[in-house]
């Protein structure tokens, strides 16, 4: 390395300052050097994690984990990495702190932001498109960047592959290539990918963990000079309050690198889940040797979880005796490293104070101390009188079907007036209700493919139940689909109305089958939404915080399902918001058979992501409590049925309740929620704001 680092974060004020005064040169020569010097700084901290011993691998055994041999092993590798930081940083480490304001700036990539500004002005069009574009990977809410990109998009000089991620790492991309296989069941191809994701999200868990350790932030010292005070500590107390916060920040580690830039929540168990998915490929590809490694690999984090026990028992057969199995090497170190630093934490904080929010679901309960256990089931307890009053509010009555079930609350979705249920369609009905839409597409009639009225990248397509049932009556489709579009819509009604609104009737007031389709090239980096955030029964204001519930908004609607056909698409999520139309609350993904209802009020600001490849279709179900605004084309949808019905003498078909899903796990959440784990001791995806202050926003420069 070429001498000494400058810190960071004095670049990065130097280059704010240079951005203010409108010097754009110096802005973005010092913001660019900022970025280059804290890389460095994490590549130092790196290659110094691993140089120097880790302590906790020479700490034997549960008994008396902070003894003096310990501290003195923490001491030696705290001098260590003094030493070796302060070579390669070419001055003291103590010069690198930095405050947890800047230091949040720069995850969530800030100094793009500025930089973006600063080339724009440059009529550096290409680095201010990437720029912009790796900003805006790491916050798609930012609706200022969005708007920012767009005009990119429409400036003629700028080429399509300055949307650069400045930033990006293979891990995501590898993570979601392999689910995908996976899911389409393209077992090789999945290995590869899922392999490689999983490699990855192991070193960056190492290279997060390396950032854990000095030079120290100041507001990590203020928190413990305070713990200090209030305990009067002797050394070893001081440097064990120290050390608890490295591991704690270690431990969150877990939940960093499962949390892909631009989202809010942790994919959950993440490492655990790569061996779950991966037992299975291999054991698709006839790799029983490596099916069998996954298998050992993940029941050292689920040691009792059945299925993958019976797996065990028959590759032991398989193979034979002799042969014998092991977990991958690099994963027992990593659980019992884990283990081992919440032991350590558990210890500290029964005796120590202080708490402890452990990120990962699989921690063996004997591992709790019993007092923390205690209070861990008294907040369980809490949690679930909170759901229970909740319930209570929503006046939540009994499901009418059998099968379905609540897979999220309102609790559990940040807000009021929200659920999700699942099952409330088979995979066959599912393949039936898009049956429909292709054959409808087919004909012409009623089906109309057209750019999506919310954005260009997208065709949009819609199929009312009047027109399906005036195309059964062409001959176009089949009465039974037609039927059955109809009936999963009653089906949806009585859900919704049940759950939300007993005893008070509600009306269809609007249905429609609706795709959305990626249209093909022209998809790369797109920014876009399928959906702009809105409210179904009023005009979103957010500016003012409101919305406005008076025409051409549809006032009359009262609640809002969308009953979700498939997953085999690209992007398409949909999310709820608060009135800023910015900050996410709540995500749902579709899939067939996920119905998920709202109130239609300004109490839910809802949006999809972009569809960036494939078709998203889903039937959209608008309800009122007003008689006079009930769907008249519904009723003579029903009417021609009737007729028909009457024609043929036949008996009205029932629609299946219930079903049964296979028992493969869904990559979604590549643990079925059957096997033993303890719930809510993870922390909940809460509302993130990702707007940042106005007075430092480019925006002003356009
Ligand atoms: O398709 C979705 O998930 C939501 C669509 C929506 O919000 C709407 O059409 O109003
Ligand atoms: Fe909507």
């Amino acid at each position: 390395t070429t001498g000494r680092l400058v810190p960071y974060d004095l670049l990065y004020a130097d280059g704010v300052r240079a951005y203010l005064a409108r010097e754009w040169t110096r802005a973005a020569e010092l913001l660019q050097r900022s970025l280059h010097s804290y890389a460095g700084l994490r590549e130092a901290r790196s290659a110094c994690c691993h140089a120097c011993h880790d302590e906790v691998a020479f700490v034997r055994g549960p008994a008396a984990p902070w003894d003096a041999a310990f501290f003195d092993q923490v001491l030696q590798r705290a001098d260590c990495l003094q030493h070796c930081l302060g070579r390669r940083l070419g001055g003291p480490p103590s010069a690198h702190r930095v405050s947890h304001a800047i230091r949040r700036d720069f995850e969530q990539r800030e100094p793009y932001n500025y930089l973006q500004v600063a080339f724009f002005q440059l009529k550096k069009l290409d680095q201010a498109v990437s720029a912009a574009h790796t900003f805006f990977v790491a916050n798609p809410q930012h609706l200022q960047m969005r708007e920012d990109i767009e005009k990119y998009r429409r400036m003629s000089g700028v080429k399509s592959d300055s949307f650069r991620d400045l930033e990006a790492t293979p891990l995501w991309e590898a993570y979601e290539a392999g689910v995908q296989h996976y899911n389409a069941d393209e077992y090789l191809q999945a290995v590869a990918r899922l392999e490689e994701s999983l490699r990855e999200a192991l070193s960056a868990l190492e290279e997060c963990r390396a950032l854990c350790e000095g030079p120290w932030e100041e507001e990590e010292e203020e928190e413990e000079k305070e713990e200090k005070e209030d305990m009067q500590p002797g050394l070893y107390e001081a440097i064990a309050a120290h050390y608890v916060q490295v591991l704690k920040c270690r431990q969150q580690c877990v939940l960093e690198i499962a949390t892909k830039p631009g989202r809010i929540s942790a994919t959950e168990d993440f490492i655990p889940s790569h061996l779950d998915l991966l037992q299975f490929a291999y054991d698709q590809v006839g790799n029983q040797t490596l099916a069998a490694e996954c298998a050992a690999s993940y029941l050292l984090f689920y040691p009792m979880d059945e299925p993958m026990l019976e797996k065990m028992n028959q590759y032991r057969t398989e193979l034979g005796e002799d042969t014998a199995v092991t977990a991958r090497e690099n994963i027992q170190h990593y659980v019992q490293r884990s283990l081992m630093e919440k032991k350590l934490i558990y210890y500290a904080v029964e005796h120590l104070g202080g708490t402890f929010n452990d990120p990962d679901l699989w921690t063996p309960d004997e591992l709790i101390p019993e007092n923390l256990k205690e209070q861990h089931r008294e907040d369980q307890e809490k949690q679930k009188q909170d759901t229970l009053d909740v319930e209570e509010r929503e006046k939540k009555g009994p499901l009418p079907f059998e099968g379905i079930i609540v897979t999220m609350d309102s609790r559990q979705m940040n807000g009021t007036q929200r659920v999700v249920f699942d099952r409330v369609l088979t995979e066959s009905e599912c393949r039936d209700l898009l049956r429909l839409t292709k054959a409808a597409g087919g004909t012409g009639d009623g089906y109309r493919g057209r750019r999506s009225p919310h954005t260009p990248h997208e065709r949009f397509e819609g199929l009312t139940v009047l027109k399906a049932v005036q195309m059964a009556q062409n001959g176009d489709v089949d009465w039974k689909d037609a039927k059955l579009l109809l009936q999963a819509s009653e089906k949806s009604r009585k859900i919704i109305e049940s759950y939300f609104t007993p005893g008070k009737k509600l009306h269809f007031s609007f249905t429609h089958l609706v795709c959305r389709t990626a249209v093909e090239g022209e998809q790369e980096s797109r920014m876009d939404l399928s959906h702009p955030v809105h409210a179904d029964n009023c005009l979103l204001d957010p500016e003012g915080n409101e919305c406005w519930r008076e025409p051409p908004a549809y006032v009359y609607r009262d609640y809002s399902g969308i009953l979700y056909l498939n997953d085999d698409f690209q992007g398409g999520g949909l999310f709820f918001t608060e009135l800023d139309t910015v900050t996410v609350t709540a995500k749902v993904y579709p899939k067939c058979g996920r119905l998920v209802a709202f109130s239609s009020g300004k109490e839910n600001p809802h949006g999809v992501w972009a569809v960036s490849r494939g078709r998203r279709c889903a039937v959209a179900l608008w309800y009122t409590h007003s008689q006079e605004h009930a769907e008249q084309e519904r009723v003579k949808a029903e009417e021609l049925m009737e007729q028909r019905a009457a024609e043929q003498d036949k008996p009205n078909g029932q629609l299946h309740q219930g079903a049964d899903h296979g028992s493969r796990s869904s990559p979604e959440s590549p643990v079925p929620s059957d096997r033993a784990r303890p719930t809510s001791r993870r922390h909940k995806p809460g509302s993130d704001r990702t707007q940042r202050p106005k007075e430092l926003r480019p925006r002003d420069e356009f």
